[in-house]
């Protein structure tokens, strides 16, 4: 397979150009590409150049929405469920394959219906992913009228290191840049890796660094999200039940400290409710640097994630200035 790049440099245009959507979820930001036909080769270079924050348009992921037909791993999601028509290939800013992101997905919903391959009047989006099968609708904002969330069915979610952990309340222990002893934390699967540890405050999960990689063991051979969490207690939701509140901050396996994580949210609420016991909220609000969204226990064993989609910019990217 060629790249649109590859083939006009052979026929000596003189600007071979890429159009891109930018797009954020919670500020945790993605290149968006329309590559319908699966003609674009994502290599990890060109994945590295478009997410370069100085020589490229800047992002923590690059998304490109392409038919499930046209890609053999999406092909699984058409198995899966025959309407789900568009796979979401999603890479972290340095280049590698992620199974899944939670904010990226809401995205990539905002990405499609804006292209008009969904109308959300007519049902729930279902998308093609790495992870499996996720179903996506639109709700109303919260308290923004006019506005809208997306709230997407994560699938199943899992601890695992089993009972064992949830009894326990953890299975890992991660060092931290700024954090004078090794902190006890519980490995959650919310269809990508995440390795949840509970900070003693606010003033505490300011002051850790994450300019650098937290350590965890036993080491993680695929690699790891890290995810540092403040309970802040539980209130009265709308209708009166109660709502759980995490304060977090996130560096994310591929890309380095994010303003924020879908998939982390959920996995911090899910670590959190674990320590809390039975009785504790199956709703949770995760404030994260760069807004707040909704995290929610579903029957079967599966957790919902909603919050906020907005495209930013379009864009034409000229290949030969990303030095590819
Ligand atoms: N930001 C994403 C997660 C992206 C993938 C992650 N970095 C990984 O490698 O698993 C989200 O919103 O979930």
């Amino acid at each position: 397979m060629t790249s649109p790049a590859t083939d006009l440099a052979a026929t000596g245009a003189a600007h071979a150009t890429l159009p891109v959507t930018k797009g954020h979820g919670t500020q945790n930001d993605f290149v968006l590409l329309d590559d319908r036909d699966g003609a674009i080769e994502l290599t990890d270079s060109l994945v590295r150049a478009l997410a370069d924050r100085r020589a490229g348009i800047g992002g923590d992921g690059v998304i490109r929405l392409v038919a499930s037909a046209a890609l053999p791993d999406g092909a699984a999601s058409l198995t899966q469920d025959p309407r789900a028509l568009w796979f979401m290939d999603y890479r972290n800013a340095d280049g590698s394959i992620a199974e899944m992101c939670g904010n990226g997905v809401r995205v990539f919903a905002a990405y499609l219906a804006s292209l008009g391959l969904w109308d959300p009047s007519e049902g729930d989006l279902v998308i093609g992913t790495r992870a499996g099968v996720r179903h996506v609708r639109r709700e109303p904002a919260p308290g923004a009228p006019g506005g809208v969330w997306y709230a997407v069915d994560m699938g199943p979610w899992t601890l695992p290191g089993g009972a064992a952990a949830q009894a326990a309340g953890f299975d890992a222990e991660v060092v931290v840049s700024g954090l004078e002893v090794d902190r006890p934390a519980l490995r959650v699967d919310v269809g990508n890796p995440h390795t949840v540890l509970a900070l003693a405050g606010e003033g505490e999960l300011e002051a850790v660094d994450l300019t650098r990689a937290p350590s965890v063991s036993p080491h993680p051979p695929q690699g790891t999200n890290v995810e540092l969490v403040v309970p802040l207690g539980e209130s009265a939701g709308p209708d009166g039940t109660p709502v759980g509140r995490v304060r977090m901050r996130v560096h994310e396996r591929g890309v380095g400290e994010t303003r924020s994580c879908g998939t982390g949210a959920c996995a911090a609420a899910l670590a959190v409710r674990t320590w809390a016991g039975s009785g504790a909220p199956d709703v949770w609000l995760v404030d994260v640097p760069g807004g707040t969204v909704r995290v929610r226990l579903l029957d079967g064993g599966h957790v919902e994630l909603a919050g906020p989609a907005v495209l930013v910019a379009h864009a034409d990217v000229d290949l030969a200035a990303l030095g590819l």
